[in-house]
């Protein structure tokens, strides 16, 4: 039997930032060098910058998967130092952005493709960024390894963050990889058909989760009365 071997053409590139948890991520597509980033945290965007230049990119969104409670994005702080840098949010997030996806729309960096799903239920403008042909997922606070986001703020409903990760989520084959944007215990990925089996919270029945939810007495992020506002307005306030 002959081995087909298939040259990936993305360049990827998992960030911690461990004050926060906070995972970012650098994609880049081989051939042209365009590239984006998910997630950047406002204190680490000088070690995000220095990689995109070593690795000879040329960054041309900023995406957030969601306006974050619990950190400063970095994408208005990048955007001062690449003017051409556009910042991405989804449509129903309330914060300002350059560009925003809505449901099922397409998000191209030279010859890549990420299809933009709304998730809401952590927050009404959680979005989940999908490149089929790499088979890879960012699911932003949706969808944490062996969690999910919590609902207890912001536009939080347990219900509907149930339905979007099923929905969309969980409808995706399983071997699809999950990158999340935050993980607290030590884990940096998962697939579709790992979270389907093993999720202690999304494999319950609805109104289980809904009871785990309503019950998970979780402190605020410490920096959430920063975050918010500053999130709403790209990280930067005027
Ligand atoms: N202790 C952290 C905040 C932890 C937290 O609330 N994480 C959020 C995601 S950031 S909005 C979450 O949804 N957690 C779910 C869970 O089950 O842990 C801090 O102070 O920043
Ligand atoms: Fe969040």
């Amino acid at each position: 039997p002959t081995l087909k071997m298939t040259k990936s053409n993305l360049i990827f590139r998992q960030l911690f930032d461990k004050d926060t948890s906070t995972y970012t991520y650098l994609l880049g597509c081989a051939e042209t060098k365009a590239a984006i980033i998910i997630d950047p945290v406002l204190e680490c965007v000088e070690r995000d910058l220095k990689l995109v230049n070593e690795l000879g990119l040329n960054l041309i969104y900023g995406v957030n998967t969601h306006v974050h409670a619990d950190h400063v994005t970095g994408t208005g702080q990048i955007k001062k130092t690449l003017p051409n840098c556009k910042s991405v949010l989804g449509a129903n997030s309330g914060g300002k952005a350059d560009l925003y996806l809505k449901d099922g729309d397409k998000l191209s960096f030279g010859n890549l493709t990420m299809e933009s799903r709304s998730t809401p239920g952590h927050t009404d403008g959680c979005s989940t960024y999908i490149l089929h042909d790499q088979r890879v997922v960012f699911t932003g606070d949706a969808l944490l390894i062996r969690g999910c986001g919590r609902t207890d703020f912001q536009q939080g409903c347990a219900k509907t963050l149930y339905n979007s990760v099923h929905s969309k989520i969980f409808s995706l084959p399983s071997d699809y990889k999950l990158y999340p944007a935050h993980d607290y215990k030590g884990m940096s990925v998962t697939t579709v058909g790992e979270e389907k089996l093993y999720n202690p919270r999304l494999t319950k029945t609805v109104d289980e989760f809904v009871q785990i939810m309503d019950n998970l007495n979780l402190a605020y992020p410490k920096r959430i009365d920063v975050s918010v506002p500053a999130n709403l307005v790209c990280g930067i306030q005027d």
